[in-house]
């Protein structure tokens, strides 16, 4: 049964439970019918479904689910080592271990809490643990899930040893995928990464995107917060967003290491990729204080109705005719062409990369004028879009675009242009300048108290709409071309000095299909 999130009482959607050893464990719940298990054993996170009870974890079918053994699966916490380099067990002890539920955590952000099913649990180390690893520690962990679904893991480590300490920090998050050869990871090219198959030397990531043919085992370095995981064969996107954790881990052992690992089936590495926010490369010196380390996970499927500010991917034809399909993460919009037609390539088509700072050039006396007769307003949006197009043999075809910009909650006008046609040629990259602005533009004085407010604390945020249509040329065959709205905002001024802005993508109607080497035909 559905509840309504107003009347949800989430603190009642928490249950303690335990699993078939005996070990407790808490299952959250949100009003829609999303859950998530999270073991006592490692704090471990084993299970999160979405609302249609589908899992979103992976858990090897072989898992050992009996102390000190932990479950190949779900999103152990490497702490605090990562890996084997270091003096203690592969992957630090915390997995290994029993957590108690926190009663009484210090406070965390109310974005934390508010408006979620949460647990706080606690680790300790034992006289045992500080024979190895002799600092005294707490390591806290908040599980929460959100009214929408979204899986958040929040961890504190506080020294409170007299002397520092240092240690590498993992969620270990074992995604479920349809299919390893269907997926792709975007937000990791160009960077530099440790490869563990190598004995960590470093090289720099050379694809568009990450995809799998054999294993992988790598750290990247100094990644952006936002990591989307795109699984075509299910039609759904992850987005792993992190705080504090600049590097992420991927792993897929693939086929021969599959076979010599004992709690894991031979072929289960079609099923799975570990993507973890992570920090490796340069551990944390902690001083008798705190830190503080975050990820926040959603996995949306293609045809998601949500909120305008997720990830999307859709699939706007149906299989066996060439589609083109668009997925957006924070920063970036891409357009690509899957693999089943074989003709062409799955490569990242285009990307868009939009930042709206600084949105404003006059200060806020400047823009905003109060008459007799009401409130003016006078403001002028920058934005820059870069569109990339990597392809060897794909030429982008795109049309008119119109460009609309708003402000604030109460969308404030902040103006429209209207920029001409072009072609985005084989391999290359199209800087464009969008520039929009109000002049003495009546507003309610409220929203123009508002706004100044906001503009003053860089709380403002502003929306940017594109309405433009795209068309494919492959081989001199050209498609028809197909209307795209590209959202891009969400993203507090202030926000806007170390974040992109977000970006989703919607088609708006398709005019032509094509199966690839044929003629454009009208759609039904
Ligand atoms: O087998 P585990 O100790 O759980 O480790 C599983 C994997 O974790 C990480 O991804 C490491 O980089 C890999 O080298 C390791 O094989």
């Amino acid at each position: 049964m559905r509840h309504s999130a107003a009347v949800w009482d989430y603190r009642a959607a928490i249950e303690h439970t335990k699993d078939w050893n005996g070990m407790d464990q808490v299952v959250l719940r949100n009003p829609q019918g999303a859950s998530a298990r999270v073991s006592l054993h490692g704090g471990q996170v084993f299970s999160w479904r979405n609302e249609q009870g589908e899992e979103l974890l992976f858990t090897s079918s072989k898992g050992i689910f009996k102390p000190p053994k932990q479950v190949r699966g779900g999103i152990p916490i490497c702490f605090p080592q990562f890996g084997n380099c270091g003096s203690l067990e592969q992957h630090g002890f915390a997995r290994s271990k029993v957590w108690t539920v926190d009663d009484n955590p210090p406070p965390l952000h109310p974005n934390d809490s508010h408006g979620k099913s949460f647990i706080d649990l606690l680790l300790k180390p034992s006289e045992e643990d500080l024979k190895c690893w002799p600092y005294s520690f707490e390591l806290r962990l908040r599980v929460s899930l959100a009214a929408n679904g979204d899986l958040a893991l929040t961890s504190r480590v506080r020294n409170i040893d007299g002397k520092p300490f240092s240690f590498s920090f993992t969620y270990h998050t074992y995604l479920s995928v349809s299919d390893i050869s269907e997926v792709r990871v975007e937000g990791l090219e160009t960077l530099d990464y440790l490869d563990n198959l190598r004995q960590r030397e470093r090289f720099t990531e050379q694809g568009d995107a990450l995809t799998f043919e054999s294993e992988v085992d790598r750290v990247y370095l100094s990644c952006p917060n936002a990591i989307a995981i795109l699984d075509h064969g299910r039609k759904r996107t992850y987005v792993i967003r992190k705080d504090g954790l600049p590097d992420v881990a991927v792993w897929n052992p693939w086929e021969k290491k599959s076979k010599a690992m004992a709690d894991f089936g031979d072929e289960e590495y079609k099923k799975m990729l570990c993507v973890d926010g992570a920090v490796v490369e340069k551990p944390v010196t902690l001083k008798p204080e705190q830190s503080k380390f975050k990820i926040a996970i959603n996995g949306r499927q293609a045809n998601e109705t949500s909120s305008p500010k997720t990830t999307r991917l859709q699939r706007t034809q149906p299989p066996g005719k060439a589609y083109l399909e668009t997925a957006t993460h924070k920063g970036i919009a891409a357009f690509f062409i899957p693999t089943k037609e074989k003709t062409v390539q799955a490569l990242p088509s285009m990307l868009m990369l939009l930042n709206p700072s600084p949105c404003y050039r006059h200060s806020p006396d400047d823009y905003r004028r109060r008459r007799s007769d009401g409130t003016y307003l006078t403001a002028k949006m920058v934005a820059r879009i870069e569109v990339r197009n990597p392809n060897e043999n794909i030429i982008y075809h795109f049309g008119e675009s119109k460009v609309e910009t708003t402000a604030g909650d109460d969308e404030v006008n902040l103006g429209s242009t209207t920029l001409p046609e072009f072609t985005q040629g084989k391999e290359n990259t199209t800087s464009l300048e969008i520039e929009t602005s109000v002049n003495n533009e009546l507003i309610e004085d409220g929203i123009g108290s508002k706004i100044l407010d906001q503009f003053t604390s860089k709380k403002l945020k502003v929306d940017m709409d594109v309405k433009t249509s795209i068309g494919i040329g492959v081989e001199g065959v050209k498609t028809g071309l197909l209307g795209v709205e590209v959202l891009c905002g969400g993203v507090t001024l202030k926000e806007t000095n170390n974040e992109m802005p977000r970006c989703i993508i919607s088609t708006l109607k398709c005019i032509h299909r094509v199966k690839w080497g044929q003629e454009s035909s009208p759609a039904e």
